[in-house]
Parts: structure tokens; sequence; C-alpha cells
């Protein structure tokens, strides 16, 4: 299993949309995709996937609920497991809570990727997940705030461990902006920092993806052809190219990291 998480410097740069549309690519491209659902903001999650998960992945550290009935599906391919009061928490368990859960996930079979969408910038223990994961995005706009808080998190994460770090610049208005905004990023990155970051994708600016949120429905299942869409769909096919289709090895690998 590839584990992917999404994160962001900025709150409201797109993250959630990255990941919930990127997920549902992804499994269109014929992968089974779990998306855990780490934001504070839960209700994002929800409402662009339509569902109301009725049990959360606090239900499984307190022993209350077994894996699947916490698991909710959705009709896009994807299943979702909502992440209670935020991941940064469950980087912080005490050692019977832990267990707990790691027994809960080890139970995870079946899926080709996971997705973790993390709460906006990074505390100390969101970065455990972040770490833990086989790959790292990064969501910025091409706003100067946006950018200066994501190499605020760059740094955090690179001052941790040198990875590669792959960067989407979302809501952009032409391929220029696109361009300058990475540029900048991956110049400062090379520069200063000790570890890479490379741009696997921009998402143009499109009113489409709020209206899709007032629908309930997610932007790349009705709106598949707009310019936004598919470049959701590229960005998905570049992440998933040179992954093996099922390794339960990853995943193992990833809760090692997360819980030593
Ligand atoms: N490419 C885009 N074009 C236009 N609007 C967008 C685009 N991407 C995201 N949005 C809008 O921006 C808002 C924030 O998006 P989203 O909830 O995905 O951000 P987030 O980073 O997950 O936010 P939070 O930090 O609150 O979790 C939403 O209303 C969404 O519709």
């Amino acid at each position: 299993m590839l584990t992917v998480c999404v994160t962001s410097g900025k709150g409201g740069v797109g993250k959630t949309t990255v990941s919930v549309n990127l997920g549902i690519a992804i499994a269109r491209a014929g992968r089974r995709v779990l998306l855990l659902d780490g934001d504070l903001g839960l209700a994002n999650i929800n409402v662009m996937l339509d569902v109301r998960p009725k049990y959360n992945i606090q239900d499984i550290v307190t022993g209350r609920r077994t894996l699947e009935q916490v698991i909710t599906p959705t009709t896009y391919g994807i299943d979702l497991l909502a992440g209670a009061t935020g991941i940064a928490e469950l980087a912080d368990l005490r050692e019977p809570e832990r267990q707990s859960l790691i027994r809960g996930l080890a139970g995870l079979r079946g899926y080709d990727v996971l997705i973790i969408d993390t709460g906006a910038g990074i505390g100390d223990n969101v970065i455990r997940f972040v770490l833990a994961s086989d790959e790292i995005l990064l969501v910025t706009t091409p706003h100067p705030t946006s950018l200066t808080d994501a190499y605020g998190t760059i740094k955090s994460i690179l001052a941790n461990e040198s990875r590669s770090i792959k960067l989407i610049v979302n809501s952009v208005s032409s391929i220029k902006d696109a361009r300058s905004a990475a540029e900048r990023l991956v110049g400062v990155t090379d520069k200063f920092l000790d570890g890479s970051l490379e741009c696997i994708g921009y998402i143009p600016s499109d009113g489409l993806i709020e209206k899709s949120i007032m629908q309930r429905k997610p932007h790349i299942v009705i709106n598949p052809s707009s310019s936004s869409a598919q470049k959701i769909q590229e960005i998905a096919m570049r992440l998933i190219g040179k992954q093996a289709a099922d390794s339960k090895k990853g995943f193992s690998r990833f809760l090692q990291r997360m819980f030593g």
C-alpha cells in the first residue's frame, strides 16, 4: 500500500479538495483507496462526499468498534476513515491506546493507496504522520502568504529528515502564475534546505469546484472535462505511475515509522 500525506502550510488552500478528488481519480484507475480524514474541519470531506460517518478512528482507539464498522464506503470508489478530533491527537496517545490503534489499523487489508488529509500547518505530532508516509504532497496557492507558509512547512519537514516532497500549486490563474510560484519554492528549497521539492502539477482556479461542494458531489465526478479536473487526473497518474498495484509491506512500514 502506498501511503500519501496531503498537507499544507496555510489553511483553506485546497488540501481537502485535492485529497478527495485525487483519491477518486486514483480509484478510477483501478486502485482501492482509503481516505483518512485527519483534518479538524471534518465537515468538509463529509460534504464533498455526501456521507455522514457514524464512527471515527477514536472508536478504534477505545476498542468500541472494529475497523470494518468505522470505515464508511462512498459511491465514488473510495472509502473514508473519519479522523475524530484530528490526527494530531492520535500521534500523542498513551501506550495502551496506541497499541489498540496499531492493532486496529494493522487489520487494514485490501487497499492499494491510503491518502491522509492532515490539518493545515505542521505541529510536532502531525509531522509524524507526514514523515511516516511514502509520499508527501504539499498544497499551496500562488498567494504570497500561502507560499511563505508552505516554505515554513517544507522547512519543518526537512529539518527532521531529508526527504523528497511533491508540490501542488492550486487555484492558479495561469500557467505562468503556477510556474513562478513553483520555481520560487523549489529554488529556495534547493538553495537553503537539505532535501528536495518537485512540482507534480498545478490546478487552475475554477468556480465549478466551489459549486460542486454546494451540490455535494465531487468535482471530478460531475465536471470531468473541466481543465481543473483533468489536471487533478494527471497528478493522480503521476503519483501512482510507478507504484506496484498491491504491496502489503508499505502499510506495515507506515505503522512502524509512525508508532515505532
Ligand atoms: N482550484 C480551485 N479553484 C477554486 N476554488 C477552489 C479550488 N480549490 C479549492 N477551492 C475552494 O477553496 C475552499 C477551501 O478548499 P479546501 O476545503 O479544499 O481547503 P483546505 O486546505 O482543505 O482547507 P482547511 O484548511 O480548512 O482544511 C473551498 O471552498 C474550495 O471549494
